[in-house]
């Protein structure tokens, strides 16, 4: 059901004042008509735009109105009492935010002796009492703090399978390779051309899911060496082990990982003076100029944890790589457990962001950018089991919702036939381990 926001409602009494009833009454229809089409015609671009002012106001005004929101702060105990008249005084709520269908945000207004604390001790009761999944509670300024309310889940506890291998390079969009589902049921798509991924999640989250998807994606621009893609596994090569062929290199031991960056590296630098030569700013993938990958799985090993001197060198030769890869062709996904500065002090020279279940709330802001655990992206909310592994939050760019989405998974059996599938016809690949 659509509601009228109160700013269109007055418009329509002004209109109908000084135009009469037919005519308002035909503009008023033409709109109804012309926004229920273009829900029905693309429910997208409607939910992006138009659908979290609506949603917002109808839940106003539908779930959390006068008694009922009364009725459940009662139960929970976040009422108080005025001393002076004896009346009951229930926290207002001063807006409601519906970003997407599953979260909404209320702006409520605490009375007088109430405290953060107190609704957070009470957010299971919250959530029982709102039918909810989960309730956050975040303090926004002095007297006022934020509930988010997580409605649903709108994933199921199986995994999203595997997408099909594209089977022609001309199939493949390198600026939309899907990664999984997005919390509408639409495929999430990211860019990998001219982009720096960071992909951040606690351990057993599914950063793993992560590397797979976008090679998956690629598959056969990976066979026909349009793609070439290094990976850096320093957990022992155990996440790489079984897709250990499609890589064009693949280090496991530090001082290969090292030489691996500085070969990136070097190979940009090449590319540069190549495309410098023939007056190209742009590159265009080809077997000739491919896009190069660099995929760093726990990268807060080779930023943070391997012997100092070292760590610096490489953190060097991250900088030049992200400040002047993007042109050439040149992109690094790197997977971090641990998203702090301290660990990844080049955090902030990536382009595009995925937050799975993180261990504190402070490092999905580090993650996604101010506000946007306010805004609804609770990854540390996200249990972490395998029923909710791949579960994550993106802000995608020129938006500043974040967006709930869940990667696909893919299985060892998966990987073997993505080996299959890219080194078929195809000569044997060099590796670095
Ligand atoms: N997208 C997914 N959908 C469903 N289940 C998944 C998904 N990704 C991973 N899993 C499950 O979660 C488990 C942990 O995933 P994974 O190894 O990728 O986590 P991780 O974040 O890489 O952890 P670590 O940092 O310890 O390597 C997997 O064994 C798998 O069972």
């Amino acid at each position: 059901m659509v509601t009228v926001p109160p700013a269109l409602a007055a418009a329509a009494t002004t209109s109908a004042l000084e135009l009469g009833l037919t005519t308002t009454g035909g503009m008023v229809g033409g709109a109804a008509v012309g926004m229920l089409g273009w829900y029905r015609g693309h429910p997208a671009s409607f939910d992006h735009l138009i659908g979290p002012r609506l949603r917002a106001f109808r839940r106003r005004w539908l779930s959390y109105v006068g008694r009922r929101w009364s009725d459940i702060l009662l139960d929970c105990d976040l009422v108080s009492i005025n001393r002076r008249t004896d009346g009951m005084v229930v926290p207002r709520i001063i807006k409601v935010r519906s970003a997407s269908p599953s979260i909404d945000t209320l702006f409520v207004r605490i009375n007088r002796g109430q405290t953060p604390t107190m609704f957070e001790e009470k957010a299971e009761a919250l959530a029982h009492a709102l039918v909810a999944q989960r309730v956050a509670v975040m303090k926004v300024k002095p007297q006022v703090i934020a509930l988010v309310i997580e409605r649903t889940n709108p994933f199921d506890a199986d995994p999203i399978p595997a997408i099909d291998l594209p089977h022609d390079s001309s199939e493949v969009d390198l600026s939309a390779i899907e990664l999984g589902d997005d919390e509408y049921g639409n495929a999430w798509t990211q860019s990998l051309i001219g982009q720096h991924l960071f992909v951040a999640g606690a351990t057993g989250s599914g950063k793993g899911s992560l590397l797979w998807s976008p090679l998956r994606g690629m598959a056969p621009l990976l066979r026909d060496g349009i793609v070439q893609a290094d990976v850096i596994d320093l957990k022992e090569g155990m996440e790489t082990e079984v897709g250990a062929p499609i890589f064009h290199r693949r280090a496991i031991i530090w001082d290969d990982a090292v030489e691996t960056v500085e070969a990136f590296r070097d190979e940009l630098k090449e590319r540069q003076a190549e495309l410098r030569a023939q007056a190209v700013r742009k590159f265009t993938p080809s077997v000739a100029t491919p896009l190069r990958l660099l995929q760093i799985d726990e990268l807060g090993m080779m930023t943070a944890y391997g012997p100092s001197s070292e760590v610096r060198a490489v953190l060097k030769l991250l900088a030049e790589i992200m400040t002047q890869g993007r042109a050439a062709g040149f992109g690094v996904c790197g997977y971090v457990q641990e998203p702090t500065k301290d660990t990844v002090p080049v955090r902030e020279l990536f382009t595009s962001r995925v937050c799975l279940s993180v261990t504190s709330q402070s490092q999905v802001d580090m993650v996604l950018g101010d506000g946007m655990r306010l805004r609804g992206a609770l990854a540390d909310e996200i249990p972490l089991d395998p029923a909710h592994a791949g579960i994550g939050y993106v802000v995608q760019q020129g938006s500043r919702t974040p967006l709930r989405v869940r990667a696909s998974y893919q299985d060892d059996q998966d990987i073997r036939d993505l080996v299959a599938f890219v080194t078929a016809g195809r000569p044997a690949l060099r590796s670095v381990a």
